[in-house]
């Protein structure tokens, strides 16, 4: 079996192709390095622009790698910074770099190329050039297309540890007993995806508990965020997530009469895709835990929600109506959503 082997690329972005060819790679020889070449004023200049995708940054592409190859240990990730100068790549510049990376003979360079043989028999004379599934047989696509057409329309060749960073995240907000729960479910069934429960009800149910204490409010806000990460996971392009941060926000003030900073500071860091505000027109429905049912103290916490958000500058989308009035309006801008209209590929 060869020693040393070498499998390159910008990887922008990552998909089943070449995986599939990083794991080929890896079964013919005794180590493989797997080579991040990047630059990324010339991604974002010669790759990214004109299509809907923002740039991806190299350490997230390095750290894709690095989640794909945990379980086999003689695959070594590399980031190879390439300062380009103009439009073609510079091979043999790029070559300079990689060696140091590897810092040893160089066996076999592994990529899906023929065209790329005449470089690399002038840059790694001693290596073999294997060309792996030339075709494109196993995944018939490019990270061009994907750039170009976007991450939803080919959610099934993009790899288990990238799908998460591509999933768009849809909250729903709104005071008590505007619909939250039922909408989320609704919305995660129809779109065969995943979603988040409001984590405040549990934590309630599970400690038995009528009583808030300010330092309920902050273990809420964490442990939601740490539902949201893991739903992401297992999200099929869209996530839905019923309540957030300035929920939590709103609920300290309704229960205890004061704000906390703390939930200020989790919700600055939340970005999600599509904010539903669901408007109180729609019947009070007493479930035992809830407190605010006349209608003059839904409207004023209401418009208290409101200013949260405002003051926070999130832009959210008003719902209100009849229950099939509200999936309808949710549905249309989810949509939007799916098909990148709304806001195109955004990422963190
Ligand atoms: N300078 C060097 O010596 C050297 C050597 C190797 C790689 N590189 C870097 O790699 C780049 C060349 O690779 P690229 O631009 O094609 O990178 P890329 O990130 O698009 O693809 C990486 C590899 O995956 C293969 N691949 C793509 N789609 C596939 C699919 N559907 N199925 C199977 N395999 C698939 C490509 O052919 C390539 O071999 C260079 O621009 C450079 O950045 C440099």
């Amino acid at each position: 079996m060869a020693k040393v082997g070498m499998y390159g690329g910008k990887f922008l972005i990552i998909h089943q192709g070449h995986v599939s060819t990083m794991i080929r790679a890896s079964t013919m020889v005794e180590e493989l390095h797997i080579i991040l070449t990047h630059d990324e004023d010339y991604e974002r200049e010669f790759y990214f622009n004109g299509t809907t995708m923002k740039p991806i940054p190299y350490h997230q592409r390095l750290r894709w790698w690095n989640e794909l190859t945990k379980d086999l240990p003689h695959v070594k990730v590399h980031a190879v910074a390439e300062k380009q100068t103009g439009e073609f790549y510079d091979w043999e510049k790029g070559a300079v770099g990689i060696k140091a990376a590897i810092g040893k003979e160089i066996d076999v360079v592994f990529s899906s190329e023929h065209a790329y043989g005449d470089h690399f028999e002038k840059l790694y004379p001693s290596a073999k050039h294997v060309v792996l599934d030339a075709e494109r047989r196993t995944y018939p696509i490019s990270a061009t297309q994907i750039r170009e057409e976007g991450a939803m329309k080919h959610w099934a060749i993009i790899p288990h540890v990238v799908q998460p960073y591509f999933v768009r995240t849809v909250v729903v907000v709104g005071t008590e007993s505007a619909g939250k729960s039922t909408l989320v479910k609704n919305l995660a069934n129809l779109y065969n995806t995943s979603y988040v429960e409001e984590y405040g009800r549990k934590f309630y149910d599970h400690i038995g508990a009528e009583i808030a204490i300010e330092s309920d409010f902050p273990k809420i806000a964490f442990e939601h965020k740490y539902h949201e990460t893991e739903q992401a996971k297992r999200a099929n392009k869209l996530l839905f997530i019923d309540t957030e941060a300035n929920v939590t926000q709103y609920f300290s003030w309704a229960y205890l009469g004061y704000e906390q900073p703390v939930l200020d500071q989790v919700a600055a860091l939340q970005n999600y895709d599509l904010w539903l505000f669901l408007e109180p027109d729609v019947k009070w429905v007493d479930d035992g835990t809830r407190l605010f049912g006349e209608q003059t103290i839904r409207e004023r916490n209401n418009d208290y929600l409101k200013a949260i958000l405002d003051r926070q500058n999130i832009t959210y989308h008003s719902i209100s109506g009849n229950y099939h009035e509200r999936l309808e309006q949710a549905i249309e801008l989810v949509d939007e959503i799916l098909e990148e209209k709304l806001y195109g590929e955004t990422n963190e």
